[in-house]
């Protein structure tokens, strides 16, 4: 199997601050890999490193070869920001940045590939901010790349565009491009890649497929229960003989003898180990303890949770917001959606109290 790229013990410093801390990677020809991480994790300095763009201590190869030497015509690069000039509509963008190679790809082709075929004509300046990051992933497009690097390719794009974009990605993959992408989205690494990299301070704490990385570190099923915070001031009725609800700490107890690990999290009380056949019963436990509470969910194991358990840090996932308008006519439109996500430090892990 041929190795599109390889990092050898990448590090990179930009004065005291370290990005790259000795991060070691490998992506073979024709797979999906996505580089999981915080805002700060090093994401797009790792990316920066793998395409040539920032100098690195370490080894670096693509397709065999110094990312300076390499063709780029194999090479489709989406950087996190990328302006590309306003008073140009998609069409004349994606034909601008086609005319740069000697044998692109039909230009209509690409319009239609990133979902832009109707709303070709329209200004850059007018496109919405889903459609305008789209109109970026086209331009990588054009000269049909071996390596496709992608940059937090879906920020500002509506669901919808979301999964088309996936299922582009997946196409192209089927097709034997290899795609490496980073992102913040747990769900959308689940859905895309083959092999996930999960970054936290300048390093990689795990490098699996996401089946195998929820297998190894997801920990088990579970319910988590929203307890009420006040129950008296919320104006709950409480069905205790006395008139007060048990606390947390006690329904912890209580729920601890059926043999279940229990934790609390600040207003949430998590049962593990709970199978979907257990839930009924798990139920049922819950309201003989007497606790208040919301709602509940039963949650099954997913990156997140990895990333918790491998890192100690949390990593917020879903849906980033979605930059507004998000309809497909792309006419006069003044949404300048934010490109370039502000970067605070990595959220901090959860405190929750083991009991
Ligand atoms: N040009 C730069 N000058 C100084 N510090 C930088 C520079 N680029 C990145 N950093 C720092 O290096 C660390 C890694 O940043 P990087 O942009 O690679 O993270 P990231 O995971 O891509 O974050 P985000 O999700 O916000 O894009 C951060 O602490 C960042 O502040």
């Amino acid at each position: 199997m041929e190795r599109a790229l390889v990092a050898e013990d990448i590090h990179r410093k930009y004065g005291d601050r370290v990005a790259l801390d000795g991060v070691s990677l490998s992506v073979d020809a024709g797979e999906v890999f996505a580089l999981v991480g915080p805002n700060g994790a090093g994401k797009t300095t790792l990316v920066r490193a793998l395409t040539g763009t920032t100098a690195v201590d370490g080894e670096v190869s693509v397709f065999g070869e110094s990312p300076a030497t390499v063709a780029k015509s194999r090479l489709g690069v989406l950087p996190q920001e990328f302006t590309p000039p306003e008073r140009l509509s998609a069409r004349e963008l994606i034909a601008y940045y086609a005319g740069l190679y000697d044998a692109p790809r039909d230009v209509e082709g690409v319009l239609a590939d990133v979902g832009l075929a109707d709303t070709a004509d329209t200004h850059y300046e007018n496109l919405s901010g889903g459609q305008r990051r789209r109109t970026c992933v086209g331009a990588t497009l054009v000269n049909d790349p071996d390596l496709l690097v992608l940059d937090e390719p879906t920020t500002g794009i509506d669901p919808a565009g979301r999964r088309d974009l996936r299922r582009l990605l997946a196409d192209l993959a089927d097709g034997g491009t290899t795609v490496l992408l980073t992102t913040h989205d747990m769900t959308e690494a689940e859905r895309l890649a083959d092999r996930v990299g999960l970054l936290a301070d300048g390093r990689l704490a795990a490098v699996d497929s996401p089946a195998a990385l929820v297998a190894e570190h997801g920990g088990e099923n579970r319910i988590v229960v929203d307890l009420v915070a006040d129950p008296i001031e919320d104006g709950t009725t409480i069905d205790d003989s006395d008139g007060t609800a048990p606390s947390p700490a006690t329904a912890v107890d209580a729920l601890g003898e059926t043999g279940h690990r229990v934790e609390l999290r600040d207003t949430e009380l998590v049962v593990h180990g709970v199978d979907a056949a257990d839930i009924g019963r798990v139920v049922d436990d819950l309201e003989r303890t007497g606790i208040v509470y919301d709602g509940l969910e039963w949650r099954q194991p997913d990156l997140e949770d990895v990333y918790l358990a491998v890192t100690g840090q949390a990593l917020v996932s879903g849906e980033e917001p979605v930059a507004e308008p998000t309809d497909d006519d792309g006419n006069d439109s003044d949404d300048t959606a934010a490109e370039t996500p502000a970067k605070p430090n990595a959220s901090d892990g959860e405190t929750g109290v083991a009991q």
